[in-house]
């Protein structure tokens, strides 16, 4: 059978010399329910305390060698006894008994002769009072350690005793020198930092008032300099009729870490984690308050929208973390640029914080909050396209970059954030179409415009499905013989109610909306297809020249998807030729020489279009593998009239020809500028004196004979 435990008795320790009185206690108290051990000296009693463990000592004060109080002071360092009641028992009653008791850590005192009757219930009152000391002595301890962990101390000032207790992590907390205090404010204040005296004072004075709690943050600088953040609540506690306050107690808190992480997380929030600027969001904000700012004193407030031109593509061929130093680059320029304007600087500050923003990709706004006129806009615009027209050096390689910026005004060109953002965003794109590298204020008309480009931006995505593309051919003729020995195939788009497209409406839109690739592909395959039978009349292949974006080419799959090309479609790799402008080298030479060369390798011929238009074409000829130069039509458009252009055009030539390329000239509309070309040595020719593009049934009745130069 099994049953309760047995309850343990609570064990009393008698220490007393008199076996008398040991016999006397320890029968009374076995019968009032105790367990009892009896020593005879105060040496006994401290040795066998940590063995027996009693819950209670009674103790005599004159005992043989070491007295009462010795034993007791002794007993009181043992960590066992630290909170068991000891009780004195003597017949002494003196005060000075009373008091050398006490400091020596007695509990209480039970006058001898004691009367049996009331021992025991003096013992188990005593007991409980014990367990009742050791249970708020552990709570004071758990308390101290939450508020240890939670970085919390505790204070309290009494009005009526004037007295304030400052808790031992509240001293911590604040820097004190003192582990806890407890004495008048005055006496506090002296010993404080005066930051923390300030402090305190403030809210003491600040919480008179019942029921209405008060807190105060402050950032103390403690004596070895660090920074602390501290948070100091007061309540009032009202006396019973709830009006006058009888003390006030608070808290204070070590704030500094949550400050930190709060700090750190406004700040994701806030700021764009690459650059450092404000993001969307804190732009908004900002602009906002410009806004309202703005419309209160009726003042001019502008909106700068920046994109990088052809960004995508620069982070597609340097790759996203050169593309990241550049943008961080470019927001330094923006920032260097704007500081010395007071458009956007406030008066007598060097603050430029809030005004410049990265939206996101490669796009930033500039707020100019205070206006004077529409010039000082434009004059900022100058000033930053010029700042990022300056090489940038990312990872080791020079890059150029340009951008193209739209400028809105409040409030001529909007009342709210959102039309004034539209609008500036508006303007960047009519800066795009007009050639980029400029910025342009808002008009209306923009936004018809606008609504255009969106309505052809959504017809495109379905022009190759649709089976709207087309490509038209324009003959390549030898200069001397007058003979078509290759075409160009040129894109066009026959829209369903815009009529037949030429690419210069669509070509850049086609690679922001990211269908470079598909038209790309498209284009060479269908050249491939349809000139494929093609011959020139003296029996030599004909060659098929295929303009290749910068995009297309930078993408890695190019070499690739070409061999496949020409393996599925039979198609003589000699023929191909891939038309490439100077600007493929201005992001990765290295990268771009090495292409070539692959393609080379191929057996593919190589143009180089638009000669001489492009930044350092001489060391392009010399290094590169071309087999053609196309010179560009700006510079044959009146060589014929124009000594200057004449011999620009001649020492082109020379200079293609001293490295074995042919050279092409383009936009040939007249006999003199074909009979002055072929004068300056020119090899091939192109131009609407010959034919303009034409579709692909118009090719094959060319190519019987020398080609007939239009009336
Ligand atoms: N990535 C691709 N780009 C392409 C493709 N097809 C064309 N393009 C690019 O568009 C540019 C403009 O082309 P287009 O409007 O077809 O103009 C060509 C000719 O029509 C024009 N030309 C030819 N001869 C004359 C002339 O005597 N006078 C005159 N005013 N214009 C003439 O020149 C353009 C051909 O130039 P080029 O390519 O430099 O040889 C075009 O430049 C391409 O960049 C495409 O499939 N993909």
């Amino acid at each position: 059978m099994t049953g309760a435990p047995p309850v343990k008795r609570p064990l009393v320790l008698v220490v007393d010399d008199e076996p008398g009185i040991q016999s006397l206690i320890g029968e009374t108290l076995s019968q009032a329910g105790f367990e009892v051990e009896a020593v005879s000296t105060g040496q006994e009693a401290v040795t066998r305390f940590p063995l027996l463990k009693p819950d209670l000592v009674l103790m005599d004060v004159l005992l043989p060698g070491m007295n009462g109080f010795a034993a007791c002071s002794l007993l009181r360092r043992l960590p066992q006894a630290a909170h068991v009641p000891i009780v004195f028992m003597t017949s002494f009653e003196d005060t000075e008994s009373v008091e050398r008791a006490y400091e020596a850590g007695a509990t209480d005192f039970m006058s001898k002769p004691f009367n049996p009757l009331i021992l025991g219930h003096r013992v188990r009152y005593l007991l409980r009072a014990g367990a009742a000391l050791r249970e708020l002595s552990r709570s004071k301890e758990h308390l101290a350690h939450a508020q240890h962990l939670a970085q919390v101390g505790s204070w309290e000032w009494d009005l009526a005793k004037r007295q304030l207790r400052v808790s031992e992590r509240a001293a911590i907390i604040l820097g004190l020198s003192i582990r806890e205090f407890s004495g008048s404010l005055d006496e506090f204040l002296s010993l404080a930092p005066a930051a923390v005296g300030g402090l305190f004072k403030s809210v003491l004075e600040g919480s008179f008032v019942p029921h209405h709690p008060s807190r105060q943050d402050h950032t103390l600088t403690m004596p070895d300099g660090e920074q602390r953040t501290v948070s100091l609540q007061a309540r009032a506690l009202p006396a019973e009729d709830g009006r006058t306050v009888v003390s006030l107690t608070g808290t204070v808190q070590d704030i500094t870490e949550r400050r930190r992480i709060e700090e750190h997380i406004h700040h994701l929030a806030y700021y764009d984690s690459l650059t450092g600027l404000p993001n969307r969001l804190l732009f908004r904000d900002r602009a906002q308050q410009a806004l309202a700012a703005a419309k209160r004193h009726e003042a001019m407030l502008g909106i700068l929208f920046l994109d990088i031109d052809r960004f995508k593509f620069i982070n597609d061929s340097l790759g996203h973390s050169a593309g990241d130093a550049l943008l961080k680059q470019v927001a330094e320029r923006i920032m260097e640029a704007i500081r010395a304007s007071d458009s956007v600087v406030r008066p007598g500050t060097s603050e430029t914080a809030g005004a410049v923003a990265r939206l996101g990709g490669d796009e930033f706004t500039i707020l100019l909050p205070d206006l004077r006129q529409p010039d000082h806009a434009s004059g900022i615009a100058r000033r930053i396209l010029s700042a990022i027209a300056n090489p940038f050096l990312v990872e080791g390689r020079e890059v150029f970059i340009t951008g193209s910026i739209g400028i809105s005004l409040h409030p001529s060109d909007g009342e709210n954030l959102e039309e004034l953002l539209k609008n500036a965003d508006t303007a960047m794109y009519q800066a795009k179409n007009e050639g980029r590298n400029n910025y342009q204020f808002y008009s209306r008309s923009m936004n018809e415009m606008a609504a255009d480009r969106l309505a052809l931006e959504n017809d495109l995505r379905r022009a190759i499905e649709r089976h709207e593309l087309r490509l038209h051919y324009q003959p390549l003729v030898d200069i001397h013989t007058g003979l078509v020995i290759g075409v160009e195939a040129l894109l066009r788009w026959a829209h369903p109610t815009r009529g037949l497209l030429p690419p210069g409406r669509f070509v850049d839109l086609v690679e922001e909306i990211g269908l470079g690739q598909a038209v790309g592909e498209w284009v060479l395959e269908t050249a491939c297809r349809e000139t494929a039978p093609w011959q020139s009349a003296d029996g030599r292949p004909l060659i098929v020249a295929v303009n290749v974006s910068n995009a297309q080419f930078s993408d890695r799959g190019l070499v690739t998807r070409l061999s496949r090309l020409l393996r599925e479609t039979g198609f003589a790799s000699s023929r191909l030729e891939l038309e490439l402008t100077e600007t493929i080298m201005m992001p990765q030479p290295e990268e771009a020489a090495a292409v070539l060369q692959q393609l080379k390798g191929m057996g593919l011929r190589l143009a180089l279009d638009d000669f001489g238009t492009g930044y350092s074409s001489i060391g392009h000829l010399r290094t590169l593998p071309f087999d053609t130069v196309k010179i560009d039509r700006s510079f044959i458009t009146e060589v014929a009239t124009n000594a200057t252009d004449a011999t620009i055009a001649e020492a082109m030539i020379t200079m293609a020809h001293a490295r074995d390329l042919r050279v092409l000239a383009e936009g040939i509309e007249t006999v003199p500028q074909l009979s002055l070309l072929r004068q300056l040595g020119c090899d091939e020719v192109q131009g609407y004196l010959f034919s303009p593009p034409v579709p692909a049934d118009s090719i094959p009745p060319l190519l019987t004979g020398p080609i007939v130069p239009r009336g």
